[in-house]
C-alpha cells in the first residue's frame, strides 16, 4: 500500500522510512513535533529593539465614431475605429461566425477542449465552478472612471456573446458573470479600451477573452494580406510567464471552441518550428510571451498589421523594468496599429500609479475600472505571519506541513506553494524536503521548460503536493486545491505578495497564507501589517511595532504606503488629466480609500525569465 507523504516522513523521523534522510544536512533531517521534546524558538519572536513611540496603523476618446445603444439584449457598438481599418464589415450573425467553418480548424478536426473536464469526476469538476461562492462578491466595492462608461451587466444573458460562446459558458459551468466580468465585458464590447485591477482569482481571463472572441466572431475580417508565411493573427494576448501563456491559450481554446476563432500560442524555452507550423496553419489570437514574440516579429513570421485587439494580462508586471523595453518593442516599434485604431485591454490585480502612466501611452480614452480591495486579500485569505528566523525556517515549514496532514480539504491532501527567493533558494529547498520524506518539486527560470512543466503538471496532479517556486510562479497561475500559500522568504514588494498569496483563495474559494517574517524583511513590516488589517486579518502585535520602527527608521519604501481600499485607483484623478467622471458601486461601509502609495519601487526581477 502507498503511505502518504506526511506518514512518510514520520518513518523517516523514527528511522524506518526515507533512507536519503541521512543525506541530508543535520539541520535538514526533520523530526516531526509529536517526536521532539523541544519547544520551536520561531514560536517566541524576539521583541524588536525598542522603537519609537508611534501611533499603531489605523485599524478620450469617448464616443469614438459611435454610440452605444443596448438594443435587443446586447450591446452594439458603432466603432469609429472599425471603419478606418480596411476590409473589416460588421455583419454579427448571432451565435455563428462568418465564413468560420464549426469544428474544423482550418481542414482539421477541432479537438475538444473540454474532453478532459468531462471524462473528470462530474462532482468535482462542477465543484470547480458552480460552486464558487458568488455572495463573497456582494460587497465589494467597484470603482469606474472615464466619460460614459458603459453600464455593468447582471447575467451573461444581457449580452449577446453569440451562442457557440454562450455554450462554451455553459461547458465552463460559469453560471454568472464575477464582478469584474460585470463591468468589462459590456466596456469592451462597447469598443472602449479599458485598464482594469481586479484580484486574483477573479476571472480576469474570461472577462478579457469574451470580448474579443465575440469581437473576432462578429465581424468579417476576410481580407487579411496574403504573404507567404507571415501570419496576420487579429488579437495579441501578452502575458510575463510561459506558464501563464499556456493557460490563457488553455482557456481561450475552451472559450473559442466551435467558434472558428483560431487560438495560438508561442512561448520561449519550447521549439519553434511546432509553433511556426501552428502559425502557419492559421491564427487569429495569439497568445504569447514577450521574447518569443520578438523573435518571431524579426523572423517576418508574424505580422501585428492586422491587429484588432491587444490585450496584456498582469499589465503592471508587463510594463515595469523588466519588460518594458520589449513591449514598447512590439506595441509602439512594429506595424500595430495605434491606439484608437485597435482595442486595448490591460488587467492585473495590482497597478501602481507609475505604471498607470506608462501604460496611459497605449491607451486611448480608457476606462479605469478597479474591483475589490486591495489585491486579493480579501476575507477568503487567511494570512498569518511568523516570526522564523533564517536559521529555523526549514523546520518551521516541515513542522507546517506536517500538520496539515491532519487537515486534508473534503478528504484530500490540499496543495501547498512555497515562495522562495533565489533559484538556488528554490533548489536547495526542495531537496531539503525531498530527503525528508515530503514530496516536493520546484520551478524557477533556471529549469528547462520540459522540467518547469513536468513540476507543474506534478504539483496540479497531486504526485508532488509541495511545489516550491521563484516569483516565476507569483502571477496568474490557477491551479485548483491550492490551499496554502507559505511565503518561506518574503519578498520586497507588497504587490508581489499580493499576487503570490493569490494562488490560493481563488474563485470565492478559501484559502491559508503563511509568511515567515524576520529582521531582513524591515521593509515589508508596514505595508503588510496595513494590507492584512484592511483584510480584516489579524495583525501580531509584534509586527505592528516593527512596521512602526520601519515607518520611523525610513525603512519603509514600498509603494503601496497609504493603503486603499481598492486594488488600485485612476491616476488620472489626481492631476491636470482628470477629465472623467467616477462612479462608485456597491462595497458597503464607506471610509474612501487613501492614497495608493504613487512612486515605483524597483522590482526584484532575478527570478524571472
Ligand atoms: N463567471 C465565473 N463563474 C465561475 N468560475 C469562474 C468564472 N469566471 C472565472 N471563473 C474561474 O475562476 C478561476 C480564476 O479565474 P482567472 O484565472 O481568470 O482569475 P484572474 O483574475 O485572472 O486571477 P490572477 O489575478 O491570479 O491572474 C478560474 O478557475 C476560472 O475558471
Amino acid at each position: 500500500m502507498r503511505t502518504s507523504w506526511a506518514d512518510s516522513a514520520d518513518n523517516s523521523a523514527n528511522g524506518s522510512g526515507n533512507t536519503n534522510a541521512s543525506a541530508c544536512p543535520p539541520r535538514g533531517a526533520y523530526v516531526p513535533p509529536h517526536l521532539r521534546n523541544r519547544t520551536l524558538s520561531s514560536e517566541a519572536p524576539p521583541p524588536p529593539p525598542a522603537a519609537h513611540p508611534a501611533p499603531l496603523p489605523v485599524n478620450d476618446r469617448v464616443n469614438h465614431g459611435g454610440q452605444v445603444t443596448h438594443q435587443g439584449g446586447y450591446f452594439k457598438a458603432d466603432h469609429g475605429r472599425q471603419q478606418q481599418q480596411q476590409g473589416y464589415g460588421s455583419s454579427f450573425q448571432s451565435g455563428g461566425w462568418n465564413g468560420r467553418g464549426v469544428g474544423r480548424e482550418r481542414g482539421r478536426r477541432e479537438v475538444n477542449p473540454f474532453e478532459n473536464d468531462e471524462a473528470e469526476d462530474l462532482s468535482i469538476s462542477e465543484q470547480e465552478n458552480t460552486g464558487i461562492n458568488f455572495d463573497a462578491y456582494d460587497d465589494i466595492p467597484v470603482e469606474t472612471s472615464g466619460e460614459n462608461v458603459p453600464p455593468p451587466v447582471n447575467t451573461f444573458a444581457e449580452i449577446d456573446l453569440g451562442d457557440a460562446l454562450n455554450q462554451n459558458i455553459q461547458r465552463c459551468k460559469y453560471v454568472k458573470p464575477t464582478p469584474v466580468q460585470r463591468y468589462a465585458i459590456p466596456i469592451s464590447l462597447s469598443g472602449r479600451d479599458l485598464m482594469a485591477c481586479a484580484q486574483t482569482g477573479s476571472g480576469k481571463t474570461a472577462a478579457f477573452c469574451f470580448p474579443i472572441i465575440s469581437g473576432i466572431m462578429r465581424e468579417q475580417y476576410n481580407q487579411r494580406p496574403r504573404v507567404a508565411r507571415t501570419a496576420f493573427p487579429l488579437a495579441l494576448i501578452l502575458s510575463p510567464t510561459r506558464e501563464l501563456s499556456c493557460q490563457i491559450h488553455d482557456e481561450a481554446k475552451k472559450f473559442s471552441y466551435q467558434t472558428g476563432v483560431k487560438v495560438v500560442v508561442a512561448y520561449g524555452g519550447a521549439p519553434i518550428t511546432q509553433q511556426l507550423r501552428e502559425l502557419e496553419r492559421g491564427v487569429d489570437i495569439l497568445v504569447a510571451t514577450p521574447g518569443r514574440l520578438v523573435d518571431l516579429l524579426e523572423r517576418a513570421r508574424v505580422s501585428l498589421q492586422m491587429i484588432r485587439y491587444l490585450a496584456l494580462d498582469e499589465a503592471d508586471r508587463m510594463l515595469d523594468m523588466g519588460f518594458e523595453p520589449q513591449i514598447r518593442k512590439i506595441v509602439e516599434q512594429m506595424d500595430m496599429p495605434p491606439p484608437g485604431i485597435r482595442q486595448t485591454l490591460l488587467f492585473s490585480a495590482t497597478f501602481p500609479k507609475e505604471i498607470q502612466r506608462l501604460a496611459s501611452d497605449f491607451l486611448s480614452s480608457y476606462v479605469f475600472l478597479a474591483v475589490g480591495r486591495v489585491g486579493s486579500s480579501t476575507d477568503l485569505i487567511a494570512q498569518r505571519v511568523e516570526y522564523v528566523l533564517d536559521s529555523d525556517k526549514r523546520s518551521h515549514l516541515m513542522d507546517l506541513l506536517h500538520a496539515q496532514r491532519e487537515t486534508g480539504i473534503d478528504g484530500k491532501q490540499g496543495l501547498t506553494l512555497v515562495f522562495v527567493e533565489t533559484k538556488k533558494g528554490a533548489d536547495a529547498l526542495e531537496h531539503c524536503l525531498c530527503v525528508n520524506g515530503f514530496p516536493a518539486a520546484s520551478i524557477h527560470g533556471d529549469r528547462t521548460q520540459q522540467e518547469r512543466e513536468l513540476a507543474l503538471r506534478s504539483f496540479k496532479t497531486g504526485n508532488t503536493p509541495i511545489l516550491v517556486a521563484t516569483d516565476v510562479a507569483a502571477r496568474g497561475l490557477d491551479i485548483p486545491r491550492v490551499a496554502h500559500v507559505v511565503n518561506f522568504d518574503l519578498p520586497n514588494d507588497i504587490d508581489d505578495y499580493v499576487h503570490r498569496i493569490g494562488r490560493t483563495g481563488r474563485a470565492g474559494k478559501m484559502g491559508l497564507a503563511t509568511a515567515f517574517f524576520n529582521e531582513g524583511n524591515l521593509s515589508m513590516a508596514k505595508p503588510l501589517a496595513d494590507l492584512m488589517q484592511e483584510a480584516n486579518q489579524e495583525v501580531p502585535a509584534w509586527l505592528t511595532r516593527y512596521a512602526a520602527r520601519a515607518t520611523y527608521s525610513g525603512g519603509h519604501r514600498n509603494r503601496r504606503s497609504g493603503g486603499s481600499r481598492f486594488g488600485g485607483r485612476d491616476f488620472r484623478k489626481d492631476g491636470s488629466l482628470n477629465k472623467g467622471t467616477t462612479d462608485f458601486h456597491g462595497g458597503g461601509t464607506g471610509g474612501g480609500y487613501g492614497n495608493y502609495g504613487g512612486g515605483y519601487g524597483q522590482g526584484v526581477t532575478s527570478a524571472w525569465d
